[in-house]
């Protein structure tokens, strides 16, 4: 009798003591979840508490990616600006133009440089005695010492900033494009069947990737030297994400390390042998920003070694946004025939095609990149829309000092603030009803001095995208340029300059941003001009069915019957969804792959060359 009693006894005092534990963890979880709620400043912006206090947040961002806080941001459309509790810090999210605009202007106080020595730590691998020196004089005031940041600043925004230096550069790089583009024309015309299976997104970014890494770093470039290095680096750009997050990326992000130091080690090879200097024998060396760069590490004691590092991520910044962009331009304009007639009947004042010269039946193709600014304001709004579309960036600045922006939000010293990009292109307050629907007409206007009649004039195709957030979203009568379908035109003229995020803003505002709308769209030219495109895989029954529909839409209307030519093979291509569940980098990629099949276009058999002109 006594045993049971101790049992009882035993019982009830492990349960007591269960119930003793379970009610400290709940006051515990309690106090956490309303501690993180507490305002660093009555003036705060509202705080977004998270489930998981403190940490749910940051888990968030690290599951979902980009996807995480756009969507927070979505959900809370009467918050401006919040705030999100993070361990020992916090970030404010910034959703709304004017008050982005605000962020941008206040640089003095919120600025995106002294995250830099970090970020370039974690992202390169950069030593401890280079990140010392990345710290000196980082952000100066007017008439103070300029540290290696602030040099390479100045000269990244005035040479790519209007001018000779900039066409220079531009020609270069549109003739690399060319040269790669008629090489691989003629290769395929040289093949037995004239006609190659692709994986669009690769396609298009062997052109960019290889071209880039020639006009920029001469003819003994390390892609050139060691083409496996191509692989190399869209591993690198892949894990990025995880060479950021910095825990033990050699483990936890294992080929974007490998890829980075591959690259790395070849491009210390490439400045150790001097390969960066033009050649006795006629070689190209680096292009002068280049040259310039890395005598501006040196001069602030840089070693060769992490100078060569640093332009892994100059040749980053060259690639990874331009060719992720023209992927998409070229996916819409070969999935939509009437989008791709308009843009080719546009294209048509911009490009020669030389037959005088030939013998024997061989033609040149000639690009004329003054004409390309203007010649298709439906190509030019195509461009605008994609980059609205798949741009989910975040404009970075840590804040300095404490500072109040308009409204009265009060940001605490060392917090972070991100305007959110992906919210503020999915914001239907900002770009009406269809801002989930890719719609390619969205930013058409013609300028007054355009050559183009055919935009003006032209019906374009629904947008059938396979999108999670809306799957087989059609774009319908809204995106048609004819007088019912520049709908959206005017809506876009007045959007807030601070509300199209897909070049950031600010002091950080991409310097590359005229040098690659000249590059992406000279780009586009010269695959629409070359090439057919078409789907490589039987449809999917929706897309099949979506022909169906606009074939029947289209009974009653006058289309151009290169449309009709296009279609009846039967077969679309589908627009897959944009994969926003990462840290968005650069321009978001495509949930699926796109295979293709590739054709030299009818009438152009016979180029064998090209190039361009200003
Ligand atoms: C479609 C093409 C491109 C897009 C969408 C793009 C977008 C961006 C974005 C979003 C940023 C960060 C802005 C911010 O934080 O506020 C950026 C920065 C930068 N971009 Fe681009 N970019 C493109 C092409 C290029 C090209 C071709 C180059 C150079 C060859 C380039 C060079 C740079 C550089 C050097 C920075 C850093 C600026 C700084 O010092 O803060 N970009 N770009």
């Amino acid at each position: 009798m006594p045993a049971l009693l101790d049992l009882i006894t035993d019982k009830a005092g492990n349960a007591n003591a269960t119930a003793t534990v379970i009610a400290g963890l709940v006051a515990v979880y309690l106090l956490l979840y309303r501690w993180q709620s507490v305002k660093a400043h009555p003036n705060e912006p509202p705080i977004i508490a998270s489930a998981v206090p403190f940490l749910g947040h940051l888990l968030g961002m690290a599951l979902q990616g980009g996807r995480y806080v756009k969507n927070l941001g979505l959900r809370n459309p009467d918050k401006p600006i919040f705030t999100l509790p993070v361990p020992r810090s916090r970030i404010y999210v910034v959703t709304d133009p004017p008050l982005a605009a605000a962020v941008q202007r206040a640089s003095k106080t919120l600025s995106f440089t002294p995250l830099v020595p970090d970020i370039t730590r974690r992202v390169l691998g950069l030593d401890d005695d280079t990140v010392a020196i990345v710290r000196q004089h980082i952000d100066p005031d007017p008439g103070e010492p300029k540290g290696f940041l602030a040099d390479i600043h100045d000269l990244v925004y005035s040479y790519f900033g209007p001018g000779e230096a900039l066409n220079e550069l531009s020609f270069d790089a549109a003739s690399e494009l060319a040269k790669q583009v008629n090489s691989y024309a003629r290769t395929l015309q040289g093949s037995r069947d004239g006609e190659d299976t692709v994986n669009l997104l690769t396609w298009v970014r062997h052109f960019v990737a290889i071209a880039t890494a020639q006009f920029l770093y001469g003819d003994e470039n390390p892609l050139a030297l060691h083409p496996e290095l191509e692989a190399a680096f869209w591993d690198f750009d892949h894990g990025l994400g995880g060479l950021l997050m910095g825990i033990l990326p050699s483990i936890t992000a294992r080929k974007a390390y490998r890829g980075r130091e591959a690259l790395a080690r070849a491009f210390e090879e490439y400045l150790t042998q001097n390969r960066h200097l033009p050649g006795p024998d006629g070689r190209r060396g680096a292009s002068p920003i280049i040259l310039k760069r890395v005598s501006i590490a040196l001069q602030h004691g840089w070693t060769l070694r992490a100078a060569a590092r640093s332009e892994v991520s100059f040749l980053f910044a060259g690639i990874v946004n331009t060719a992720t962009i023209t992927f998409w331009l070229v996916l819409h304009l070969f999935a939509s025939a009437d989008l791709l007639a308009t843009v080719r009947a546009d294209l048509a004042a911009c490009l020669t095609l030389d037959e005088s010269e030939s013998e024997g039946g061989t033609k040149s193709l000639t690009v004329d990149l003054t004409a390309l600014k203007t010649c298709s304001p439906t190509l030019a709004s195509l461009l605008r829309e994609s980059l609205r579309y798949t741009s989910d960036n975040y404009s970075t600045r840590l804040v300095k000092s404490p500072t109040t922006l308009p409204g009265g939000y009060h940001l605490v010293a060392n917090a972070v603030v991100q305007i959110a990009g992906g919210t503020m292109h999915a914001d239907t307050r900002i770009w009406g009803p269809d801002a989930a629907v890719f719609n390619p007409l969205r930013f058409f206007s013609t300028p007054s001095t355009s050559s183009s009649k055919s935009s003006s004039t032209t019906t374009v195709d629904k947008v059938v995208i396979d999108d999670a957030e809306g799957a087989n979203q059609s774009a319908t009568p809204s995106t048609t340029a004819t007088a019912e379908g520049r709908g959206t035109q005017a809506a876009a003229a007045s959007i807030h300059p601070a509300a199209f995020r897909a070049f950031g803003g600010g002091k950080t505002l991409c310097p590359g941003r005229h040098f690659a709308t000249t590059e992406i769209t000279a780009l586009v030219a010269m695959l629409v001009a070359r090439f057919d495109i078409s789907a490589a895989a039987t449809p999917s029954p929706a897309a099949a069915a979506a022909v169906d529909d606009e074939d029947d839409d289209n009974d009653n209307n006058n289309i151009d019957k290169t449309k009709s030519a296009a279609t009846a093979a039967r077969k679309r291509i589908e627009i897959p969804g944009k994969e926003d569940g990462v840290m968005p980098v650069h321009v978001l990629e495509p949930k699926k792959d796109v295979m293709v099949k590739v054709r030299v276009r009818e009438g152009m058999e016979g180029v064998v060359d090209m190039g361009v002109r200003w």
